[in-house]
């Protein structure tokens, strides 16, 4: 054996002989296995070749890069494998254990910094997103009533409970922040009479959602922005609804205050406005460093609690919180089931690494959903007190 070859085999070792919860199982590529920690593990971690990952300084990231480029490989439940970072943070954390907290705190994203973020996800293509993605081309957890529903019905599920949260009314007028391919808006406005204002960060997005709307002549009732959320004028602007689903996790830990208060500056007194993010049981987990780098650059997962907390500073009253955890573990499903029906598809498209970084971001979130304390809640408030909203929510499942 080379020397190189030892010496990344002793380090590997050395992480993996910390393990003090849980079991993993280890495929050396000269095809030596170690069984590390306790008991008997599900998960075993194969190595094809040597890796050219630093797993000393933070070996999440190593692993996922390793996993992408195709020198490792796994047998077993993916599940298993969060739990053992969850039970053992002082074996794979970065450079030691560095909280999500303090990760975060480091920096404000610019305006700048916020779009290339946006287009290194969302402007892969629409005919990328179109093949596993249902009809309606929503990007967030859907909303399951039966367990064998369609994603597509469980989509439409997700969109018309939203609306009916909001409650709204003919000729209100609603706030998409974060509008995606722009189904919710134009659901809303077809059911329900309002006028909607939809703004993404995506320039496909954008074109897709404008061609929707004029396909459908609701020109008049929808506008479309191709606009940073904190820029939308509060002068012009003024909104009996806001609702924003699957943006506040591009937000940043810092900029949590900025959209609090951009909403609260936006949305009419007793105003109502829904919030649906992924949520974490707490802010001091380690972050996961492969995800942030190659899947959500600037993403942040805020605690529940970190933002419950805070709405009362803006005079926000919490009405309803609803965690739609399995709902996103099924969508992620879903989601992982058409983009393997379409693998060649997605090869004419991008490379093996690619193919592998995304077949991972889909299953191991939808592993994040069914084992770690990853959540994702509706959160519904209003803005300052409102009297005349229905006494119970037994309307949300008429
Ligand atoms: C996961 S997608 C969700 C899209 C849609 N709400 C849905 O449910 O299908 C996140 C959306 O947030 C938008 N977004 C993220 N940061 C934004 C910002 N700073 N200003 C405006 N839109 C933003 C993205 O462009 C994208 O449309």
């Amino acid at each position: 054996m080379k020397a190189t070859s030892l010496l990344e085999k002793q380090l590997l070792n050395t992480i993996f002989g910390k393990i003090e919860h849980g079991s993993l199982g280890v495929r050396y590529w000269d095809g030596e296995e170690i069984a590390y920690g306790q008991a008997r593990g599900n998960i075993k971690l194969m190595f094809k070749t040597v890796p050219r990952f630093n797993f000393a300084k933070d070996p999440v990231l190593a692993l996922g890069e390793a996993y992408m480029n195709g020198d490792l490989d796994y047998e077993g439940h993916l599940e298993d494998f969060l739990q053992l970072l969850d039970a053992n943070p002082q074996v794979f954390a970065k450079n030691g254990v560095l909280t999500k907290t303090v990760q975060a705190m480091s920096g404000l994203t610019s305006r700048f910094q916020a779009k290339q973020n946006i287009q290194h996800h969302y402007d892969l293509g629409n005919d990328f997103f179109s093949l596993w993605l249902d009809k309606t081309m929503s990007y967030s957890c859907a909303y399951f009533k039966h367990p064998d529903d369609t994603l597509e019905q469980a989509q439409l599920q997700k969109i018309d409970y939203i609306l009916k949260k909001l409650n709204l009314k003919p000729g209100e007028t609603l706030l998409d922040i974060g509008c995606g391919w722009g189904w919710l808006i134009i659901k809303a406005v077809q059911t329900y009479g309002v006028k909607a204002v939809g703004i993404t960060l995506s320039e496909e997005q954008f074109q897709k959602s404008q061609q929707r709307i004029a396909s459908l002549n609701l020109t008049d009732q929808i506008t479309v922005k191709l606009l940073n959320y904190l820029d939308l004028d509060e002068k012009t602007y003024c909104f009996d609804k806001i609702v924003s689903v699957g943006m506040f996790e591009h937000v940043g830990k810092k900029n949590i205050p900025n959209y609090l208060e951009k909403v609260s500056r936006l949305l009419a007194p007793g105003g109502l406005s829904l919030l649906h993010t992924i949520t974490d049981t707490t802010e001091s987990k380690p972050e996961n460093s492969w995800i942030k780098k190659f899947i959500f650059p600037g993403g942040y997962v805020p605690s529940l609690r970190e933002v419950v907390w805070q709405l009362p500073e803006y005079d926000f009253h919490l009405l309803h919180g609803e965690s739609l955890r399995m709902h996103y573990a099924k969508t992620l499903d879903c989601w992982y089931h058409n983009f393997s029906d379409h693998i060649d598809a997605v090869k004419e498209k991008f490379d093996d690494q690619f193919v592998r970084m995304w077949s991972l971001y889909l299953q191991g979130c939808a592993a994040a959903f069914r084992a770690t304390g990853l959540d994702i809640h509706q959160l519904l408030f209003s803005k300052g007190l409102n009297n005349n909203l229905p006494l119970t929510y037994d309307h949300l499942h008429n």
